[in-house]
């Protein structure tokens, strides 16, 4: 895998055609899939679910899919995703019951686990975990929709979020989603973060790749 990791949200994509959607951007150079599941209930939209992640493995998408679950509750669908062929699970902590047994029901599945932070969550769910968690995904817009602008203050929580990881000494991503594009990436990854999600940036545009490829050449100017 790649320092960075880009992971384009399939929301933004065309759900008519989501199979080609997914082809064509892991074509123009995207690393993984970024999976958001919405129930109407933890956030006020409603998307896809395990059925659909399925169809894109039968359809022959061999690259991770990273579900990003903003569901409540959590456990329920943990199953039902890892059987669906997701690589990476994540949740929202204040959306489980038993945050350490939704974890570790993701890693006994022989997915990798990780937590999401809305913008006003504290990283403090994280203290007594860091040895479950694979992934920190820190949203810098609020969940449950597509296309918002990047909230500035994310960047002091990414790095804080950072030194928590480095002093941890574990191996653990630190994801960014919401309002990252080409503009903003360089700043996001100088602060600490190694994984982006982009929507609306990517599939928005006509020429994915060309998205793809301004962002990775941001990226080099940072390491
Ligand atoms: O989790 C999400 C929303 O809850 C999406 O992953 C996120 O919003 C990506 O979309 P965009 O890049 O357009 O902001
Ligand atoms: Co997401």
């Amino acid at each position: 895998m790649n320092d960075f990791i880009i992971a384009p949200s399939i929301l933004s994509a065309d759900f008519a055609r989501l199979g080609e959607e997914v082809d064509t951007v892991l074509a123009a150079g995207a690393d993984i899939i970024h999976f958001d599941v919405m129930d109407n209930h933890y956030v006020p939209n409603l998307t896809i679910g395990p059925m659909v992640c399925k169809a894109l493995r039968k359809h022959g998408v061999t690259a991770d899919i990273d579900v990003h679950l903003m569901v409540k509750p959590v456990d329920r669908m943990i199953g039902d995703f890892i059987e669906a062929g997701a690589s990476i699970i994540t949740f929202h902590p204040e959306a489980s019951e038993h945050i350490d047994r939704s974890l570790q029901m993701i890693k006994d599945g022989g997915c990798k686990a990780g937590l999401v932070f809305n913008p006003a969550t504290p990283l403090h769910y994280l203290k007594h975990v860091m040895d479950k968690v694979d992934m920190v995904l820190l949203m810098s817009v609020n969940p449950g929709f597509g296309g918002q602008s990047f909230i500035p203050g994310t960047l002091d929580k990414v790095r804080e979020a950072r030194a928590l990881i480095d002093a941890s000494g574990y191996d653990i991503r630190l994801e960014v989603d919401g309002g990252v594009s080409e503009k903003n990436i360089a700043e996001i990854a100088r602060a600490g973060a190694d994984t982006f999600v982009a929507g609306s940036a990517i599939f928005g545009k006509e020429d994915y790749k060309a998205v793809i490829d301004a962002m990775r050449k941001e990226l080099a100017s940072v390491r």
